[in-house]
This record gives structure tokens, C-alpha cells and sequence, in this order.
């Protein structure tokens, strides 16, 4: 166990910021002989958008990772309502994640065996729901996001446009407290980008969702209330706009 530094106090030490619905100090995370984080820290409140930003290398999506429960910290703490990931148990994660957190990736992720509308039923199904009420909501889901003539497709049949917003519905369905999207448009062009993240903000805020967006385009970030940057596994406030 890490001796308390002055920057990453133990969080029994210390109430969670401002009321911060997650919030983290001081983590680092090392790969082998690469560090990918050195000191980082983030938060976020109900239903705000924040935008991570960074070089490629940076330590973004190891960021991501630790704030969304998939990696440990080497050392730091992050506080989710007054949870400590780090400490949790991968059982206690794992339900977490399932029951509180969405996630969206650049690409991939969708089953490509099952059609689109049992993808975007599947995180209610693995939470337990019945298939007929699972189904029902998926269905009005995709209707949402304008997808509702996929849902007897593959993934493999649909358009890169349309996959990210069944991987949106799938993302939002189990109403999460915080969508982590990883560099969601990445694979996109500028049109469906548009579409895509008009989407994901307006759906976000309608859920009362949080959103904890990657992205190393600026364009992209500017759908976020704040920005947050990323250099060499360090992060700092970004003032909005000015870039890095
Ligand atoms: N699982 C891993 N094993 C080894 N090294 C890793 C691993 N994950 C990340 N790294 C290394 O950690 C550093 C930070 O990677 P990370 O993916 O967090 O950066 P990023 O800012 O998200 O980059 P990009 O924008 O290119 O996705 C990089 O040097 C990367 O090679």
C-alpha cells in the first residue's frame, strides 16, 4: 500500500470535491516499464459533460479505464458516491459497472451474431430483466436514435453511423448515472460525427447521464461543458476552447 502523499490523500481522509458525483486524486499507472499515468486527477457532476483531451499517448484512455472501473490504480483513490474503485473488490467493480456505468468505444463491441435490437436489449438482459420488457425498450431505444429500422439486422449490415448510435441506445438503456465514450466519433466522418455527438449530448442530458468523453479532437470536445487535458499521464483544466 502507497503511504499517503500530499497531492492523493487517503479519500476516508477526505470528503469526495464539491459533492462530486466521481471524483479522483493522484493515480498512477504503470504498464511494465511504461507509465501511463503519473498523477491524475478528475471530476465530475450528475449529469455534466466533460471532455478529455490529449495527444495520442497521453493517457487518456488509461484514464478512462481506472475512472470506469476496468483498471486498477497503481496509486491514487477515485471515489464513486463515496465508493473507492480502487478498493473494491472486481465482483463489486464488475456490478457497478453493469448497473451504473454505460460505455461507448470508437469502435466494435456490438455481438455479431445477435441483431441490433437484442445488442441494445443485452445490458438489461445481463441485469436481470425479461426479454419482452428488455425488447420493449430497446426497441424505443432505437427509435430515439433514429435507428429503429436496424433492430432486425446484424451489426455487420448497418452503416458505421448507424452501429455507433445502436452502440449508443445499448450504452444509455440501463439509464447509467456516467457514460464513459472513448474517441466515440473517431471512426467517423464529420457528418455522422455531428450526428452522433448532437446525439449522445442530447441523450446524456435527458438522462440526467454524466459523460466522461475522449477525444483528441477539438471539435469533438466542444460538446463537453469543460475540458480537461491530458500530457504525459498528467491532467490539468483546459480552458474551454483555447486548446492545449
Ligand atoms: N495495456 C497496455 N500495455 C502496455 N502499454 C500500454 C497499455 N495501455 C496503454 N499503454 C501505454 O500507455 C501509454 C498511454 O496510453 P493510452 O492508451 O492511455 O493513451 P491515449 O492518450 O489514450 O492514446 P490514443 O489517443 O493513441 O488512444 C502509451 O504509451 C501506451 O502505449
Amino acid at each position: 500500500m502507497s503511504a499517503p502523499g500530499a497531492e492523493a490523500p487517503s479519500p476516508a481522509a477526505q470528503e469526495p470535491p464539491g459533492g462530486a458525483l466521481l471524483a479522483a486524486r493522484g493515480l498512477a499507472k504503470s504498464f511494465g516499464p511504461t507509465t501511463a499515468l503519473h498523477s491524475a486527477s478528475f471530476d465530475i457532476d450528475p449529469g455534466e459533460t466533460v471532455a478529455i483531451m490529449g495527444a495520442s499517448g497521453s493517457g487518456k484512455t488509461t484514464l478512462l479505464h481506472c475512472l470506469g472501473g476496468m483498471l486498477r490504480p497503481d496509486q491514487g483513490w477515485i471515489l464513486y458516491q463515496g465508493r473507492d474503485l480502487k478498493a473494491m473488490p472486481e465482483s463489486e467493480r464488475s456490478e457497478l459497472r453493469r448497473e451504473e456505468f454505460g460505455f461507448l468505444f470508437q469502435t466494435g463491441g456490438l455481438v455479431p451474431e445477435l441483431s441490433c435490437l437484442e445488442n441494445t436489449a443485452l445490458p438489461l438482459r445481463l441485469n436481470g430483466a425479461g426479454r419482452k420488457s428488455a425488447h420493449r425498450s430497446a426497441e424505443e431505444w432505437l427509435e430515439r436514435l433514429g435507428v429503429a429500422e436496424t433492430a432486425g439486422q446484424r451489426p455487420g449490415e448497418v452503416s458505421g453511423g448507424e452501429y455507433q448510435r445502436i452502440g449508443l441506445a445499448r450504452a444509455l438503456i440501463t439509464e447509467p448515472a456516467v457514460l464513459f465514450a472513448d474517441e466515440p466519433t473517431g471512426a467517423l466522418d464529420s457528418l455522422n460525427e455531428e450526428k452522433v455527438m448532437q446525439l449522445l449530448v442530447t441523450a446524456a442530458r435527458s438522462s440526467n447521464a454524466a459523460v466522461v468523453l475522449v477525444t483528441h479532437e477539438a471539435r469533438v470536445a466542444a460538446y463537453a461543458d469543460r475540458e480537461v487535458g491530458v500530457r504525459d499521464g498528467r491532467t490539468r483544466d483546459l480552458v474551454p476552447g483555447g486548446g492545449e
